[in-house]
């Protein structure tokens, strides 16, 4: 089997460490998967992210062992000028990733394909349909630093998508932001996952990432856990020995087969467990409310 990403055997140690934070790890990544990086805080998330887009080794230095390979290839011979083209990074905090240099929401957007010496057309076409996919055309001529952190996240992950890389690494995009922008930037997220991209994403709501993952991998101190599909690993209680959490649903239940209750399958999203609790229901002979 092909696959687009492969991290194989990688231990990485920040030249300031005292140990590797990242140990033996090694997984795939099929082209089109949405693959979630679950995991307790400084358990080595955002470091394996920046392995992938290959600011591990190309920015950060320290000791690296094992390869991460793009489509085949090693990020070891590739720059990061060549590896950004192929995968989008969007960080946590929004105020990252703007330039800082634009004085426009539209400006911002097109600015990387400026830098890729695009024809101003093509790049001006481009930035309308990333900023009409993305809804914020009404944004389009404010400066970015006057916007909510819900808007500058959507302007940021535009300024990404508006690059077309094949790959996502979104790395806690909604930590700073409140519900509506959080449901406002993973709307983005789901229309990329229609458009097949494969996406990287490193979530502590696990609400969400039961929702969108298909494939999720638990790394603690350096080290991947649990690696599977979606069900496989967020109705596995050994996550929360890992200090990370369950989805609310599948603790409930967990919880509710400890008590007899015999469900066909632990649910993961509230769909899910709607379903199983009408299944019991009826089968028991109950009146579901
Ligand atoms: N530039 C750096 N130099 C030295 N050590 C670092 C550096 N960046 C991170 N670390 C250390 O590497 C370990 C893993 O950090 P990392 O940020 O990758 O974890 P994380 O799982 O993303 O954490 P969080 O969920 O809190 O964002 C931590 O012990 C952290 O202190």
């Amino acid at each position: 089997m092909d696959y687009l990403i492969e991290i194989q055997q990688v231990t990485y140690q920040y030249p300031t460490g005292e140990k590797p934070v990242l140990q033996d790890v090694s997984f795939q990544i099929k082209k089109g998967e949405f693959c979630a990086i679950i995991g307790p805080n400084g358990s080595g998330k955002t470091t394996l992210c920046n392995a992938i887009r290959g600011f591990i080794p190309h920015f950060y230095k320290g000791e690296l062992h094992g390869d991460v390979r793009i489509n085949g290839k090693s990020i070891k011979d590739q720059t990061v000028g060549e590896l950004s083209l192929q995968v989008g990074f969007v960080f946590q905090n929004p105020f990252s990733q703007i330039s800082g240099v634009s004085e426009t929401v539209f400006e911002e957007i097109r600015f990387g394909l400026e830098n890729l010496g695009i024809d101003t057309v093509v790049a001006e076409k481009r930035v309308d349909e990333v900023m009409k996919l993305t809804k914020i055309t009404h944004l389009q001529d404010r400066n970015p630093f006057e916007l909510s952190g819900g808007q500058l996240q959507r302007v940021a992950l535009a300024s990404i998508i508006v690059m077309e890389p094949d790959i996502l690494v979104i790395d806690e995009p909604t930590s700073q932001l409140d519900p509506e922008g959080t449901e406002e930037v993973f709307e983005i997220i789901r229309l990329m996952k229609e458009k097949q991209k494969t996406i990287i994403l490193v979530e502590h709501k696990m609400e969400l990432i039961a929702e969108y993952a298909d494939h999720i991998i638990l790394i603690d101190d350096g080290k991947v856990i649990l690696n599977g599909n979606n069900e496989e690993i967020l109705t596995n209680e050994k996550v929360l020995e890992h200090n990370t959490l369950l989805p609310q649903y599948a603790m409930l239940g967990l919880e509710l087969r400890k008590h007899g209750v015999n469900l066909d399958r632990i649910p993961v999203t509230e769909k899910q467990a709607k379903e199983e609790l009408t299944k019991w229901f009826a089968q028991e002979g109950q009146i579901y409310v």
